[in-house]
């Protein structure tokens, strides 16, 4: 898998990351999902750098311009919740992609600590010869993202695959990193060190879902 952390080189988007993490900034929820949008539209801009181009021709008022412009056709599918914001950051940029939606979310049952992957929603276009882009901004074990692969593939072979995220676990980058195959590209703003025994990530930022959208129960 080709890997592109994009903390390894000083840009503007640490300051997007500090302020997700940072306890009090974090808190102000329409700040935290613009800030995942903006993450999104770095991660997109960079992503697109990867993409296919030919040669078109641009009229302008005064003459003919000619200019490379991807040819991808893109698929964009984010898992909710939390990719929502995510999601929107992306198609800021891609903004002609086909979108596909799909949940997945973690079910504890009676131990807190152990969890399976529930994917209940997927709404999804045809994925055969297309450039699939599947966001999530948590990484964690790496669990729902390969739940979420899984469940896409009766809907086609993607020509390549781009996973987006902001913030991994060394772990659940190993995790995809093993299910996926190694011409897969991962954008992701940052990868910390863990996770605790909830599969949170450490430091990470605690729960992107809930700084979103809110506390959910759990049911
Ligand atoms: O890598 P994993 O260990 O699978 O964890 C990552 C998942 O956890 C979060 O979703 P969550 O289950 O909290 O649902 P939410 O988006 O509804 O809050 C996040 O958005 C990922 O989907
Ligand atoms: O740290 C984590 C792990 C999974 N989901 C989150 O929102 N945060
Ligand atoms: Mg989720």
């Amino acid at each position: 898998m080709h890997i592109h952390n994009l903390s390894e080189k000083n840009s503007i988007l640490n300051t997007f990351i500090s302020e997700i993490r940072s306890v009090s900034i974090q808190k102000d929820r329409m700040r935290f999902r613009r800030n995942i949008e903006r993450i999104g539209e770095v991660l997109g801009y960079e992503l697109s750098k990867a993409l296919n181009y030919k040669l078109v021709s641009v009229e302008t008022p005064l003459g003919t311009s000619s200019i490379n412009l991807t040819d991808n056709t893109i698929v964009l599918c984010s898992i909710l919740r939390a990719g929502v914001p995510l999601h929107n950051g992306l198609l800021n940029y891609f903004d002609t992609a086909d979108n596909a939606f799909i949940s997945a979310y973690r079910h504890h049952k009676k131990n807190p600590e152990s969890f399976e992957i529930i994917v209940e929603y997927l709404a999804c276009p045809n994925l055969e010869g297309k450039t699939l882009i599947l966001a999530d901004p948590m990484l964690a074990t790496g669990q729902s993202m390969v739940a979420t692969f899984e469940a896409l593939k009766p809907f086609g072979t993607p020509k390549e695959i781009h996973l987006v995220s902001v913030i991994g676990a060394k772990e659940g980058v190993s995790f995809v990193e093993n299910h996926f195959d190694k011409t897969t590209h991962l954008w992701i703003a940052t990868i910390d060190e863990k996770l605790n025994e909830k599969g949170y990530i450490i430091p990470g930022l605690g729960d992107a879902g809930d700084l979103a959208f809110g506390e959910k129960l759990q049911h």
